[in-house]
């Protein structure tokens, strides 16, 4: 699905993605890890193309994405959850929905999966994104990323500042869409427990290096929680 080959990112002279190589398989959850500021972020936006590489390739079912823009990137199939939700406050939670749809033709209706997938958002289709609670508000940014329904779904630290119910509901989301097995989903994450239990596939990044990877089920005798908590 995405294969990722000698990836190299600067911003200005500081050399953050150091020769990233990796792939993410469909039916799989690729779960990245790291300390704060060993460019997790950065990669994920080098992936959705809103910072530009230096050197090497993205591959999206064999077809390079690096020289594309976000837009194109989105409807080749890479959807975006961006740390922080970026949903649109002042726009209602259906209009937020839609946003998702841009890259669509105008006439394409918000799939009624979404809200199988999150019932919450269709009890609030009329309110305001920014009314809503910060568990609800990353339940429809989720939702928004697969509403043009992509084939790699990027997740930048989901449960960051959600209580532990909807971190719950999330988890049992992100299971599901891997299960289907046609999406490959990569996942920032550093919530140790919640990133062990969802992943089939771990890297561990230090200073814009993978130093570490395996198999999810292998994370805690590979010693991946001490790691992330020294
Ligand atoms: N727009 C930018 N311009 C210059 N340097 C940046 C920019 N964004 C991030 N950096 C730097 O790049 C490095 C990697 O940042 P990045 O946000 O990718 O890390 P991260 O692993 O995602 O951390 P966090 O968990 O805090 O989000 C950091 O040293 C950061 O200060």
């Amino acid at each position: 699905m995405l294969k990722v080959e000698g990836v190299n990112q600067y911003y200005g002279g500081s050399h953050i993605l150091r020769g990233l190589d990796f792939e993410a398989k469909a039916g799989e959850v690729t779960v990245v890890l790291g300390r704060n500021g060993v460019g997790k972020t950065t990669l994920l936006k080098s992936l959705v193309g809103l910072v530009s590489i230096k050197s090497g390739s993205i591959r999206l079912d064999g077809t390079e994405v690096q020289r594309l823009t976000p837009y194109e990137r989105v409807r080749r199939g890479i959807g975006y959850v961006p740390q922080g939700r970026e949903i649109f406050g002042r726009l209602t939670v259906e209009d937020n929905l839609r946003m998702g749809l841009a890259s669509k033709p105008g006439s394409t209706p918000i799939p009624a999966e979404l809200y199988e997938l999150f019932p919450v958002l269709k009890q609030m289709l009329g309110r305001r994104g920014g009314d809503l609670s910060g568990g609800q508000q990353q339940q429809l940014a989720i939702a928004r990323a697969l509403a043009a329904g992509p084939k790699l779904l990027i997740l930048d630290e989901p449960t960051e500042g959600i209580q532990p119910s909807v971190i719950k509901d999330i988890g049992r989301v992100i299971r599901k869409l891997a299960d289907r097995g046609d999406m490959a989903i990569i996942l920032v994450e550093q919530y140790y427990d919640f990133a062990a239990e969802l992943a089939d596939q771990y890297l561990v990044m230090e200073r814009g290096e993978i130093v570490l990877r395996g198999r999810g089920a292998d994370m805690e005798t590979d010693g991946v929680r001490q790691r992330m908590s020294i």
